[in-house]
């Protein structure tokens, strides 16, 4: 399986690309890397040096790649933190091109606008840019609860508002949505809920809170719910798979006190979880 992977990159550190690039070469994917920007380090440390990069480098890059004559092997694009409104045409236009080679290809849209701790934290123009034209053109989108919430205006107190809300962004066209770092009413105070629908149902997954507030786990979570999907067809086995690994990802990264994911030492997590949660119908 080939996946063109188009998100942010930091030297040091696991987000974007440096979150979801291992675990899916992990998982036996051939992963086509493109990155929207080179940053040393995410932003959450509030300094951080690099660029972003230009639509005109995503395009290049895709000329090369279709000059090798491969767009047709590509099972789907996954792409996340754009940098600016320009890379994101770019990476649409790439959708394209991936879609006329390989129409069975679909594309998996992580719309990272923010969180509930941060607030927004990409550029102005971006939060109007997924919702009016990036999210419309993906077959499976995975937002937070902060970017379910802005992307359709809805606030979501109870699992009813989450329903509502995630169908009112099934209706702008994709037909697969996972929600992370879902907290309702319903939800204990000690545990974090995940939730995934298409057009077999709804599911939802709780595993324990865990004393940590960490960047990447959200872009780690995208790029393992696609893979799964990909292979299983199935929201509820995706969600299953990709929230078992990351809860153990994160328990790992717990215990070390560490301030980065440990994407690395912590990779049997991506292959055989050590706990299963199974997602219940709802
Ligand atoms: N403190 C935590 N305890 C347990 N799981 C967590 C915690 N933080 C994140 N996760 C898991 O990682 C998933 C993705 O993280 P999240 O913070 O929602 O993504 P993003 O970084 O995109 O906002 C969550 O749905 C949850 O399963
Ligand atoms: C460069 C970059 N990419 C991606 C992200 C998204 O990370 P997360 O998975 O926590 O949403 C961040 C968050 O700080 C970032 O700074
Ligand atoms: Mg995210």
């Amino acid at each position: 399986m080939n996946i063109l992977s188009i998100q942010s990159h930091v030297a040091f550190g696991h987000v974007g690309n440096a979150s979801a690039v291992f675990p899916m070469q992990r998982l036996g994917v051939d992963v086509w890397p493109i990155h929207t920007v080179q940053f040393s380090n995410h932003t959450g440390y509030g300094s951080w040096k690099g660029r972003v990069f230009d639509g005109g480098m995503i395009d290049e890059v895709m000329d090369g790649i279709a000059e090798r004559g491969v767009l047709s092997a590509c099972d789907g694009v996954l792409s996340g933190y754009m940098g600016s409104a320009d890379i994101g045409h770019a990476i649409l236009s790439a959708v394209e091109r991936v879609r006329a080679a390989n129409p069975r290809a679909i594309y998996c849209c992580d719309p990272v606008i923010g969180d509930v701790g941060r607030g927004v934290f990409v550029r102005p123009g971006i939060p109007e840019f997924m919702r009016e034209q990036a999210v419309p053109a993906a077959d499976i989108v995975t937002p937070n609860q902060f970017e379910l919430e802005l992307l359709t205006d809805i606030e979501i107190r109870t699992l009813a508002d989450a329903h509502r809300a995630v169908e009112a962004l099934r209706d702008t066209g994709p037909k697969v949505v996972m929600v992370t770092s879902l907290v309702t009413e319903e939800t204990p105070d000690d545990s974090i809920d995940m939730m995934a629908v298409d057009a077999k149902g709804a599911w939802r997954v709780r595993t324990p809170k865990l004393d940590v507030s960490v960047n990447g786990a959200g872009d780690a979570i995208a790029a393992l719910f696609f893979v799964h999907y990909l292979r299983e067809q199935s929201a509820a086995v995706a969600l299953g798979r990709a929230s078992s690994s990351v809860y153990g990802l994160l328990k790992r990264t717990k215990e070390a006190g560490a301030r980065e994911i440990l994407t690395v030492s912590a990779q049997d997590e991506f292959v055989t979880p050590s706990e299963d949660f199974t997602p219940e119908a709802i």
